[in-house]
């Protein structure tokens, strides 16, 4: 079996975030790094252990345990990245949030207060359209509907607690957003559109995101090969009611938009980050008791990720903990926007190169926090089983 170490010193260890593990209710400051121990040396059976399990994903992002003692396989990575999430048919509150804009849109001649709540905002070669702010041009409780439906989504899928606030962006003839990165608002970028997609009057419009090959030109280059747009950038289009998510320290953009000058018409979005990554609980367990068995499950994890190759970003973990046993019974690995911190000379156990660090140092990562989770023991509970959404911070 094949190990892996990182021989880069304290600069290599993983800088895992760990949001304290505690209800959404209460007020939660981020916990600080685990201190690494000085001198501290690889230790065997975890990444032993690691070594033989066999694991499949299926397509919802639950990791199954196979059993498989004949041979022990290279460490495989659990979990895909996903840089970039589509869920379409979002929220039910989509056709009323459309209907605001169109009923005060409708009649160009008639004035109300709430025509003048747009800022035209225009920065020279990087951003033009108009926005506004979604809290303020809805009414509450279509404003907090849609907010509750987001921040649902946040806790379940990305464990994050809190969003920006959502602004709402039409885009006209001329109106694009020249490629930019914004993580230092959070970890997961979001646009919900409310563009009739279908009937457009436009050209362009399209969420333009940088594809991984492209970050990584060299590496993957291939002499006398054409590159076309779609092999350089994902493009994302914003169809009616559909989320997209993805990772916001990619470059990215939004298309120009050409051909229309009507509002009614035109690339309408709402648009903002999730905030916040928390560990998120819901089902039968106390949250009291689930709080002090995640972290009395976390704690080694933490431990054993500070000895691995570093990397960058956010593991969104979905844990279904049985109420009959308090054991868990599945993982699902729900968003992933790892990626290896470069600079890092990453080898096996004996000092040579792997052929693919990038994967091998995910891989580890991933079977250091699958591991750990399995291992978890939460107290049994009549009530029924509980479920737990963990994001993992890289930074
Ligand atoms: O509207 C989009 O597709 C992207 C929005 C964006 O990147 C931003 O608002 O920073
Ligand atoms: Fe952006």
């Amino acid at each position: 079996m094949r190990g892996l170490a990182s021989h880069s010193g304290s600069a290599g260890r993983s800088g895992c975030h760990r949001p304290c593990a505690a209800t959404h209710a209460a007020a939660r400051p981020r916990c600080p790094l685990l201190a690494a121990a000085a001198g501290q040396q690889r230790r065997g059976p975890c990444w032993q252990r690691a070594g033989q399990l066999r694991a499949v994903v299926d397509e919802q992002g639950t990791v199954e345990q196979q059993d498989d003692d004949d041979e022990a396989g290279p460490l495989q990575q659990l979990s895909e990245a996903r840089h970039v999430i589509v869920e379409p048919g979002f929220t039910e509150a989509a056709e009323q949030l459309r209907g605001v804009f169109d009923s005060r849109f409708e009649d160009p001649r008639k004035t109300t207060r709430e025509r003048f709540l747009w800022d035209y905002w225009f920065v020279e070669n990087q951003y033009c359209l108009v926005r506004t702010q979604a809290a303020a041009y809805f009414p509450k409780a279509l404003y907090k509907r849609l907010e509750s439906d987001l921040l649902a989504y946040g806790e379940r899928v990305l464990g994050c607690r809190s969003i920006s606030p959502i602004w709402m962006s039409y885009y006209v003839d001329g109106c694009a957003q020249e490629l930019h990165c914004d993580s230092f608002h959070g970890p997961f970028a979001f646009v919900l559109s409310l563009t009739r997609w279908e009937e457009r009057a436009f050209t362009g419009g399209e969420t333009m995101i940088l594809n991984p090959g492209t970050l990584n030109f060299w590496s993957g280059f291939v002499p006398g090969k054409g590159l076309e747009l779609t092999d350089i950038v994902t493009l994302v289009e914003p169809r009616f009611n559909q989320l997209t998510l993805f990772d916001p320290r990619l470059p990215h953009g939004v298309r120009p938009v050409r051909g229309t000058r009507d509002p009614m018409k035109s690339r309408l979005v709402l648009h903002g980050w999730f905030t916040e990554p928390s560990p998120f609980i819901e089902g039968a367990l106390e949250p009291e008791a689930a709080v002090e068995s995640l972290n009395a499950a976390l704690d080694p994890i933490f431990e054993e990720l500070e000895l691995l190759p570093a990397v960058l970003g956010t593991l969104a973990v979905r844990l279904q903990i049985s109420g009959a046993d308090g054991l868990v019974s599945h993982i699902g690995f729900l968003a992933d926007t790892l990626v290896v911190r470069p600079g890092q000379p990453i080898t096996d156990d004996n000092g040579d190169p792997l052929p693919d660090p990038d994967s091998a140092a995910r891989a580890a990562v991933h079977h250091a926090i699958y591991d750990g989770l399995t291992a978890a023991q939460f107290p049994p509970c009549e009530g029924g089983d509980t479920f737990v959404t963990y994001p993992f911070v890289f930074e």
